[in-house]
């Protein structure tokens, strides 16, 4: 089939990517023409795993090309994906504006009957609302049809989740849309789940405010942990082996970031209150969310209580491994506080300081070699759990900082193994190991 996929950022760039890996023929369209041509060399303009590989062969096979022109990335396509940003406005909710540009790109560009799938993530109803904005936009005589297909892949895994996520939603008005895009996504072996458009958009937004929520509890859980000295890697342990729970997303740490659970969970709240519900559960996530970001500052406080000249090593500034990703990062929340408070800050991640460069204002360092950051630090201060960080030889704290203290916002290490290696260490909802019981 012939498809064209409107955006080409995380979700726009490996949907493309992945439905010319199972035949399809795909041009991706983006406004940011350096990004075109960045991507016509076949060189991903994101880092994510396994991308570059399949974009090059798929390029080489002649079914994958990329355009800053409508007209010809639109020309004879039989279905179009939008797959461009929703971020969050000032109140919460969702930015439509993009989506409503690339309604009208394709309105005035196309000249063939198409089907239209809205891939972003977009509050309920906005499906209806694009398809009124095409219909007033194009020529007279040509049909669209709208359908909703959320996507549920995760940064830093995208490749891997588009092949073998745990299922397709396909919102479509008429069966016959639906079978279309059922027969478009049969390769990628998984469940199938047809339902109405209202309900496709609502599942997406449901099933991150569901994530986002068992985040929330176990970091609350992992508060209440500290000051009742349990450790909540046992309890989340615990609490996974029910099957009713289930063991993901009970990681307590330093919070959720990243371009969807934040942006989603307010949208939603937004969404609920704009029709006369009061969400008070999701805004008690966002609530906990926001203050599990600064936590450690104030135990860094109540450590060291002043932090003027403190060499400090912050590793990692993606909000998760293995993506260059800094939205919504705890990072941009405590490389600023530590600044303010004095800190001269040294930042250590393997590949998204060109990112942090364009988003961190404070003059600080940055390294991609973790020994580099940790030399002569006064502490270190863990936001992302990068591998190397987690499976770092722990003596390098002690050979290579000043004084080997860690406050480890994502519980990297075994407590046992900190014990062995006498670091003084601070870990979320776990017991500290003070200076006093190193000595
Ligand atoms: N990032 C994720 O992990 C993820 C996962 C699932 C769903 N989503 C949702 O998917 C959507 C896209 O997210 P993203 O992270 O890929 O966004 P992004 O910001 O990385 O990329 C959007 C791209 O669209 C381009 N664009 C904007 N308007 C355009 C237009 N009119 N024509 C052509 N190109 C245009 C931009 O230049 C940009 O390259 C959002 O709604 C997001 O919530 C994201
Ligand atoms: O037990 C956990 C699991 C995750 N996180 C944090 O939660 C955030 C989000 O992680 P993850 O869900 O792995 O990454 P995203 O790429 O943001 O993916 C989420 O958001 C996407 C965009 O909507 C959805 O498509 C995915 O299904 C959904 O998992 C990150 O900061 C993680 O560190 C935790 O703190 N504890």
């Amino acid at each position: 089939m012939k498809i064209a996929v409107i955006g080409t950022g995380y979700v726009g760039l490996v949907t493309g990517v992945a439905l010319s890996e199972i035949g399809h023929h795909v041009t991706c369209i983006d406004v940011d023409p350096s990004k075109v041509e960045t991507l016509s060399k076949g060189i991903p303009t994101i880092y994510e795993p396994g991308l570059e590989e399949l974009m090059k062969k798929n390029m080489a096979a002649g079914r994958l090309a990329f355009t800053a022109t409508h007209s010809e990335g639109l020309a004879e396509a039989a279905v179009v994906y939008i797959a461009v940003g929703t971020p969050k406005r000032a109140d919460g909710s969702a930015n439509l504006d993009y989506v409503e540009a690339a309604a009208k790109d394709i309105a005035h560009n196309i000249t063939q009957n198409v089907i239209v799938v809205i891939k972003s993530t977009v509050p309920v109803g906005t499906n209806f609302h694009i398809l009124n904005v095409i219909n007033a936009n194009v020529q007279p005589g040509i049909q669209v049809k709208i359908a909703s297909n959320p996507e549920f892949l995760r940064e830093g895994s995208a490749v891997n989740d588009t092949f073998h996520g745990d299922r397709i939603v396909i919102g479509a008005e008429d069966e016959a849309t639906a079978d279309t895009l059922a027969e478009i996504n049969a390769p990628f072996d998984m469940p199938i789940l047809k339902t109405d458009i209202s309900s496709a958009e609502m599942i997406k937004y449901a099933s991150n405010a569901f994530l986002a929520t068992k985040i929330s509890f176990i970091n609350e859980i992992a508060n209440i942990c500290e000051s009742l000295g349990a450790n909540v890697e046992e309890v989340a342990k615990g609490m996974g082996f029910d099957h009713r729970i289930g063991p993901d997303f009970l990681k307590a740490g330093i919070g959720y970031g990243g371009s969807c659970f934040p942006k989603d969970t307010n949208a939603l709240v937004q969404l609920a209150g704009n029709n006369h519900h009061d969400f008070n559960l999701l805004k008690s996530v966002i609530e906990v969310n926001n203050n599990q970001q600064v936590l450690l500052v104030d135990k860094i406080l109540s450590r060291f209580g002043n932090l003027e000249g403190k060499r400090v090593a912050v590793l990692g500034l993606a909000f998760k491994p293995h993506t260059d990703d800094l939205r919504e990062s705890p990072a941009l929340v405590m490389i600023p506080k530590l600044a303010e408070l004095g800190a001269d800050i040294i930042a250590y991640d393997p590949i998204a300081i060109d990112n942090a460069k364009r988003q961190i204002k404070e003059e600080i360092e940055y390294t991609e070699q973790l020994p580099t950051a940790l030399q002569n630090a006064d502490f270190a201060v863990v936001i992302t759990d990068w591998p190397d960080v987690k499976n770092i030889d722990l003596s390098e704290y002690n050979q290579l900082m000043n004084d080997p203290i860690v406050f480890d916002g994502r519980n990297c290490y075994s407590l046992d193994a900190v014990k062995q290696a006498t670091i003084e260490y601070y870990s979320i909802g776990r017991p500290d190991q003070t200076s006093e019981l190193i000595s």
